[in-house]
C-alpha cells in the first residue's frame, strides 16, 4: 500500500523530540575529537554506510583533521520498514581494503547485525583494522551479540523507533534536524 503524506506528516507532528540539533552537534564534536586522537596516523578509508549514515558522515568528516580517503557502501536490512530482516548488499566497497585501516560510519547501532556484517566483510577483504562509529546506540538486550558496541558513538537512545539526522521513518524524515521518536513505537 502506498504511504500517504498525511501519515508521514502526522508521524512528525506527534513525534517526541529525543535530542535537539544542538545536543547532536555536541555529540558529533565529541566523536570527532576521539577519532582525531586515535586515528590521526592511520591513513584510513572512511566508509559512509548509505543511506542512514549520510548526514552523520558528512558532518563528521568535516571535523576530521588528518589525511583520509572517503567512500561509501550500502547494506540494508530494514528497507524502509520499521523492523529488520535479512541483510541485503546494495553496493559493496569498490576501493581495495587490503592492509588498510577502515572506519565504518553509520547512523545507528540497533541490533547490530548490519554493522557486524560490514565489519566481517571488511576483515575478509583484507583490512588490517576496522573501526566503527555510530551516532546513536539504541539501548536494549537484543544486540547481535551481548555487549556489542561501536568503537566511537555519539549518544545512547531509548528502545524506541527513531528518525531524523539520516534515520528514516518509512523512507521519510531523514532530513529532520533533530532526533525524534515515533509516538507509540
Ligand atoms: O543495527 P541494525 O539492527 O542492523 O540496524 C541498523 C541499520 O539499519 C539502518 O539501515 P537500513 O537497513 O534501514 O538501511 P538504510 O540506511 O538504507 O535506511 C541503519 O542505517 C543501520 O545501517
Ligand atoms: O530506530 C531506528 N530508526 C531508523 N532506522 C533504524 N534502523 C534500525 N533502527 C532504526
Amino acid at each position: 500500500m502506498p504511504i500517504s503524506l498525511e501519515h508521514i506528516q502526522k508521524v512528525m507532528d506527534e513525534a517526541e523530540v529525543l535530542f535537539t540539533e544542538k545536543e547532536i552537534e555536541g555529540a558529533i564534536d565529541r566523536v570527532a575529537e576521539q577519532i582525531n586522537q586515535q586515528l590521526a596516523d592511520s591513513n584510513p578509508v572512511v566508509f559512509c554506510v548509505m543511506n542512514g549514515g549520510l548526514i552523520f558522515s558528512g558532518k563528521l568528516l568535516m571535523k576530521l583533521t588528518f589525511p583520509l580517503e572517503q567512500s561509501y557502501l550500502h547494506a540494508s536490512r530494514y528497507r524502509n520498514e520499521t523492523s529488520g530482516g535479512e541483510l541485503f548488499w546494495k553496493a559493496k566497497p569498490e576501493i581495495s581494503l587490503m592492509d588498510r585501516e577502515v572506519l565504518i560510519v553509520d547512523d545507528i547501532l540497533d541490533e547490530g547485525h548490519t554493522l557486524s556484517a560490514i565489519v566481517d566483510f571488511c576483515k575478509r577483504s583484507g583490512a588490517s583494522q576496522v573501526y566503527t562509529a555510530v551516532l546513536m546506540d539504541k539501548q536494549h538486550d537484543r544486540k547481535a551479540r551481548p555487549g556489542l558496541k561501536a568503537d566511537f558513538f555519539g549518544l545512547y537512545c531509548a528502545d524506541r523507533y527513531i528518525f531524523g539526522y539520516g534515520m528514516d521513518y518509512k523512507g521519510y524524515w531523514r532530513n529532520a534536524a533533530g532526533i525524534y521518536a515515533v509516538k507509540g513505537m
